[in-house]
């Protein structure tokens, strides 16, 4: 990839106002979607309930930076930009734009904003119609904005846009179609009719991962030389932490609609500080087949945003969590549902009948679990078995950290009883004597005390 400019040589932004001085200021924001148990939630496999898509995020814009929202599927990144432009409502927060909360505005007012807040989606192919010119596709803007007072003026506007995004000569492409060109000069066309109204700020949603490798590095450097032509400021969505390396100037690292940790580009690939930044990193791919060893990301799945885990969500797939970090009763079965594919059929079984039924077990947020036995034993093997497994877990290279939340295992009434230790919400603080932020009880001070032997490297 070609080299990234510097930031700071980056042109003055709009209005002359200088680079980097606030654009936008997120503050609190919260989009939850409701889930009323029709079609959609049986089809997500999800019942009634909310979706905390985006669950109280700060964040500053600065003028003519690039920031990169980056996380696996489902940590929100694309709400959160989709909202930053009033194409989803917030349920809570403020969203400061030029004087206005955005958070708050009728959809009439918000219309005029949107000529400075445009998105560039994933797929260029379904951003544009196939049945319009690329004249009247880029030129589209100019139209619902009242900004071309002639055929002529919207020409002249379009050929410009055109040219600047590299499709030229301009003029031989104003009446092809989509179909006429090929995947990159389609985002180039999608980028020309995003700048032609002259935007401040563009949420790029993924604008290179549906592209041919050859033209990804070239789209990425066109949409650079966009922001230090036109001191434009971008918000760069994507799963992919290699092209956010080269494109961005920070990144937010998202996890289940939280930023877990935000930072200069440079600081967060050197220093990563949170286990998942940590897991994210770890598994970009190496293009050095020589070197290449397997990369995994963390152990589990991305959880069910309906039915966030408590504390920090990431705890049930971070070896380094602590005691606070949220244990409940379900995170037992998913460690002896994770434990018994590990084991012969035979000695599944055996485990399985011993400790019967565990739907019990599922409700969100239970800091007790009781395990009655089932027909395979008593209660007092189901205690002898978890003791057994407490013991073992805590040898070995790699300790299983759900036994640091369990503060207490017992028999009570003819069951097994686990209490779990108070959750906590890991909050976003500054890592002293550096500009990162991460919410990760392993990285603030008040709880450092309790930091176990092993790092977050062992994440
Ligand atoms: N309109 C909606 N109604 C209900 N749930 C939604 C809606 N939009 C998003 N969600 C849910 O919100 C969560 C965050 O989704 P979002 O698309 O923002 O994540 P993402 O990180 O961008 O993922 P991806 O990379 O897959 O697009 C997901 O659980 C998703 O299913």
């Amino acid at each position: 990839m070609p080299t990234k400019p510097d930031t700071a040589a980056a042109s003055t932004a709009r209005d002359g106002a200088e680079a980097g001085e606030p654009l936008i200021e997120i503050e609190d924001l919260k989009v939850h979607f409701g889930l009323g148990g029709g079609g959609l939630s049986r089809l997500t496999g999800r019942g009634a309930g909310t979706v905390k898509a985006v669950d109280g995020v700060d964040l500053t814009l600065r003028k003519g930076e690039v920031l990169g929202l980056v996380g696996e599927s489902g940590s929100g990144k694309t709400t959160l930009g989709r909202t930053l432009l009033g194409l989803n409502r917030p349920t809570g927060g403020h969203i400061r734009y030029r004087g206005l909360d955005l958070a708050g505005l009728s959809e009439r007012r918000m219309r005029p904003m949107r000529r400075e807040l445009q998105m560039v989606f994933q797929d260029p192919h379904a951003s544009l119609n196939p049945v319009m010119d690329i004249r009247t596709a880029v030129g589209h803007p100019l139209e619902i904005h009242g900004l071309a007072a002639s055929e002529e003026e919207r020409d002249a506007k379009v050929v410009e846009a055109l040219e600047r995004v590299g499709l030229h000569p301009a003029e031989q492409f104003l009446d092809k179609y989509p179909s006429d060109l090929s995947g990159g000069q389609k985002q180039r066309a999608v980028l020309a009719r995003a700048i032609i109204a002259d935007p401040r700020l563009l949420v790029a949603d993924e604008p290179i991962s549906m592209l041919d490798m050859s033209v990804r590095a070239k789209i990425l450097q066109l949409m650079l030389d966009l922001r230090d032509d036109l001191g434009l400021t971008f918000v760069y969505v994507t799963h992919d932490l290699a092209s956010a390396k080269y494109f961005c100037d920070r990144i937010a690292i998202m996890y289940l609609g939280r930023i877990v940790e935000l930072g200069t580009t440079d600081e967060v690939f050197a220093e990563p500080r949170h286990p998942y930044t940590r897991a994210l990193l770890a598994a970009i791919p190496e293009p050095d087949p020589e070197r290449a060893v397997t990369r995994n990301l963390p152990r589990g799945e991305v959880p069910d945003a309906a039915r966030p885990p408590a504390g920090c969500s990431f705890h049930p797939r971070c070896a380094a969590a602590l005691s606070a970090c949220g244990w409940e009763a379900r995170d037992l079965r998913t460690y002896l549902e994770r434990r018994w594919l590990t084991l012969e059929p035979d000695d599944w079984a055996r485990e399985r009948d011993l400790l019967g039924d565990l739907t019990g077990l599922d409700t969100p947020g239970l800091l007790e679990a009781v395990l009655r036995p089932g027909r395979g034993g008593t209660a007092e093997d189901v205690l002898a078995l978890l003791e057994r497994l407490r013991e073992e877990d805590a040898d070995g290279e790699a300790p299983e950290p759900f036994w640091r939340g369990v503060t207490a295992l017992e028999l009570r009434d003819g069951a097994v009883r686990l209490a779990f230790a108070e959750p906590a919400d890991p909050r976003l603080l500054p890592v002293a004597g550096a500009g990162t932020t991460v919410a990760c009880h392993l990285h603030d001070p008040a709880r450092s005390a309790a930091v176990p032997p092993q790092t977050p490297a062992s994440a």
